[in-house]
């Protein structure tokens, strides 16, 4: 539950990021509170994936500021760097976990590069993180190809949590999940954030998700962020993307299923 508005944990201003001729953000501001699950959302190719690179220190934005935990990620050092994102974990879209390693040790794989732990104390705590997404005890030594994409999602989700991080950085965890298998990860990332206290930015398409889970939802659009709010904020922006997509026949079913009106 966020208590504090004015406490935000990750501040972007005047982001501009382009490849070649095309701009894909123009001078795009986001402000994300300390403890909440905010929802991007967008069309595709808006540049939501970009958004989380650009934060997380991927990727070169050409121009604006960047801050988590108050500093700057765009002009810190190589060790400040490294300290900084030893604080938030990143769930890519396919999970990128190693094919040939576990699940044991794809979630100790961060630890053995950030962390100089003993190897016990080490493989203890990935198998606390594995049963903390709810996988089972034998898959602790599985390869992920021997996996159901629910279960790997869960694998990749353990290691994002491997360092105990502040902040949950998801790129579309339930894409290619059955509606059963989504919902239940969905509840699964409530779970842990509110257990773990997690700020969660969470990249989606899935309504859903964001009518079970998110306290506030920024739309990307037009190469900005168009709009930020709640789902019923949202439902009074006057945007032809965002009406389509907030009001349209799988809104209403998603709205339906989750006891609201539309
Ligand atoms: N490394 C890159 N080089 C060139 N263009 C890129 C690169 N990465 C992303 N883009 C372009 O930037 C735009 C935004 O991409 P991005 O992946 O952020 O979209 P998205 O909103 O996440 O889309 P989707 O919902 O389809 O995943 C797209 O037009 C994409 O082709």
């Amino acid at each position: 539950m966020v208590t504090d508005s004015d406490d935000h944990i990750i501040r972007v201003r005047g982001l501009v990021t382009r490849f070649g001729a095309h701009t894909v953000h123009d001078g795009l501001d986001l402000d994300v509170r300390r403890g909440e699950i905010i929802g991007i959302v967008g069309g595709s190719g808006t540049g939501k994936s970009v958004l989380l690179r650009a934060i997380v220190g991927l990727l070169q934005p050409q121009a604006g500021k960047i801050e988590v935990f108050g500093e700057s990620v765009r002009d810190t050092g190589v060790d400040a760097y490294r300290d900084l994102r030893r604080r938030w974990g990143v769930m890519f879209q396919d999970g990128a976990l190693f094919s040939s390693l576990t699940v044991r040790q794809n979630v100790e794989a961060p630890m053995r590069e950030q962390l100089d732990l003993p190897d016990a104390l080490r493989e203890t705590l990935a198998g606390i993180k594995v049963r903390m997404v709810g996988l089972p005890e034998d898959a602790m030594d599985k390869f992920p190809s021997e996996l159901s994409g629910g279960m790997r999602k869960r694998a990749g989700f353990a290691r994002a949590i491997a360092l105990d991080p502040a902040i949950v950085f998801l790129d579309e965890p339930t894409a290619g999940l059955d509606p059963v298998g989504a919902a239940a990860f969905d509840t699964l990332i409530k779970q842990l954030q509110a257990a773990l206290g997690l700020t969660v930015f969470f990249v989606t398409h899935d309504l859903d998700s964001l009518n079970a889970i998110c306290d506030r939802i920024a739309v990307l659009a037009d190469r900005k962020v168009l709009a930020v709010g709640t789902m019923d904020d949202m439902m009074k922006v006057d945007h032809p993307w965002v009406r389509e997509y907030f009001h349209g026949p799988r809104a209403r079913a998603a709205l339906a299923s989750a006891g609201k009106t539309s």
